[in-house]
């Protein structure tokens, strides 16, 4: 990190910034949407009263002497954030915060009849069932005559673009997923990534999952793609512990994308299959370890998961929030080489990103200059661009 350049931590603070946004418009819009979602109590409407004030107007509050996680959050830096207002803080930790807080309101941690109950659950399954999902399914008919490499590709490309399926970004982006997607990619190390993957090479992929729905399905057939070919041995899908960011994926979200595939006709349910015995006998599992939820970078996570991300062939982070978290919330100057932030990272990364917040590296000064040069500043958060970046070790 010796080269790189000083880059400050994004804090919520600007007025008219997207980070601003988000905490001023978006978290407001998903307490509304929460609330019209489910027949909750007086508790719980108070409380999201209570949290819908304390994100306008109020300080970061600590978490109640009887929290499950309590230790955890101080650990995480709770005591230096309390009493700070909600934009003065870091925005990754802030917006973590307040998902916590959100499932707090409605009763998630228990005890009570509302403990475990998913307040973003009819959003994923909505989605989960709309008959785009079925016209997403039935379009891979089309892959089972392909050569491997172009099946190998196409499903890279599903996963990467799934990503654009992000629930709360919709609340606040009004009309983002109408908008075409750009092709070309603004960065695209994806010879590095085969490169790490040959057929019958025996690797163990790591996926770091972000969204359920739309976007975890095709990330599962990336997985059973990779197994079917050999280009993995073992792949292990590291989903949320609780309902974060609106859609991120638990869990119970897995089970329901496998389902959903298990039930699809033709090379969909094929892929489901794949899966279903690849979790039977271990070659795919589910880890929902707690510092996927943390408010922090990952350059600070515990000893337990860097020995796993370091056993990896590669460990590949989907999504903008877990990029975020994988190179650091910082306004890092957009030519800074990929590399530099991820050098801590024990084993070779990839990030498959759509781009949705203003944290980029990696950029050559030409691709920079174009995007900025067509539209100003909109497209580090509208979406509608996408990266594949790669470390090697
Ligand atoms: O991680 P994802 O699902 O790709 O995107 C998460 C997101 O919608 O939430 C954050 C703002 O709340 C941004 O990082 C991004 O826009």
């Amino acid at each position: 990190m010796a080269d790189t350049p000083f880059a400050p931590v994004i804090l919520g603070d600007e007025p008219g910034s997207f980070p601003h946004s988000v905490l001023a418009e978006r978290h407001p819009a998903i307490i509304r949407q929460v609330r019209d979602a489910f027949p909750y109590g007086p508790g719980q409407h108070r409380a999201l009263d209570e949290l819908l004030k304390s994100c306008a107007e109020g300080a970061v509050e600590p978490l109640p002497a009887d929290a499950p996680d309590g230790d955890r959050w101080q650990e995480w830096g709770l005591a230096d954030c309390a009493g700070h207002s909600w934009y003065d803080v870091p925005w990754l930790w802030s917006e973590s915060y307040f998902y916590r807080r959100l499932l707090e309101a409605v009763g998630w941690f228990g005890p009570g009849a509302w403990q475990g109950i998913d307040p973003f659950r009819p959003f994923k399954r909505a989605e989960l069932d709309a008959p785009e999902t079925d016209a997403e399914l039935a379009a891979l008919d089309a892959l089972p005559g392909l050569p491997e490499q172009e099946r190998a590709r196409a499903l890279l490309h599903g996963s990467l673009w799934g990503n654009r399926a992000d629930l709360g970004f919709r609340l606040s982006a009004e009309g983002a997923e109408a908008q075409d997607p750009v092709p070309a990619l603004v960065a695209d190390d994806s010879a590095d990534l085969w490169s790490l993957l040959p057929p019958d090479g025996g690797a163990t992929v790591v996926l770091v999952a972000d969204n359920a729905g739309r976007e975890l399905v095709p990330d599962l057939l990336l997985i059973a793609h990779l197994l079917a070919e050999g280009r993995a041995a073992r792949a292990v899908l590291h989903v949320k512990p609780y309902p974060y960011y609106v859609s991120d994926a638990t869990t119970a979200d897995v089970v329901d994308a496998l389902h959903r595939l298990r039930a699809a006709p033709g090379a969909a349910g094929e892929y489901a299959r794949v899966l279903w015995s690849a979790t039977a006998d271990g070659r795919l599992a589910v880890r929902a370890h707690p510092f996927s939820c943390a408010p922090l970078p990952y350059e600070r996570m515990p000893d337990d998961l860097r020995a796993e991300f370091a056993a990896a062939t590669l460990t590949v982070f989907k999504g903008d929030l877990n990029y975020r978290r994988l190179v650091g919330d910082r306004r890092w100057p957009p030519t800074t080489p990929f590399q530099e932030p991820t050098a801590y990272f024990p084993g070779p990364v990839a990030a498959l990103r759509t781009l949705k917040s203003e944290v980029i590296t990696g950029l050559s000064a030409a691709t920079e200059a174009a995007l900025v040069a067509a539209e100003g500043h909109r497209w580090r958060t509208g979406g509608t661009h996408a990266l594949i970046q790669v470390a090697l070790k």
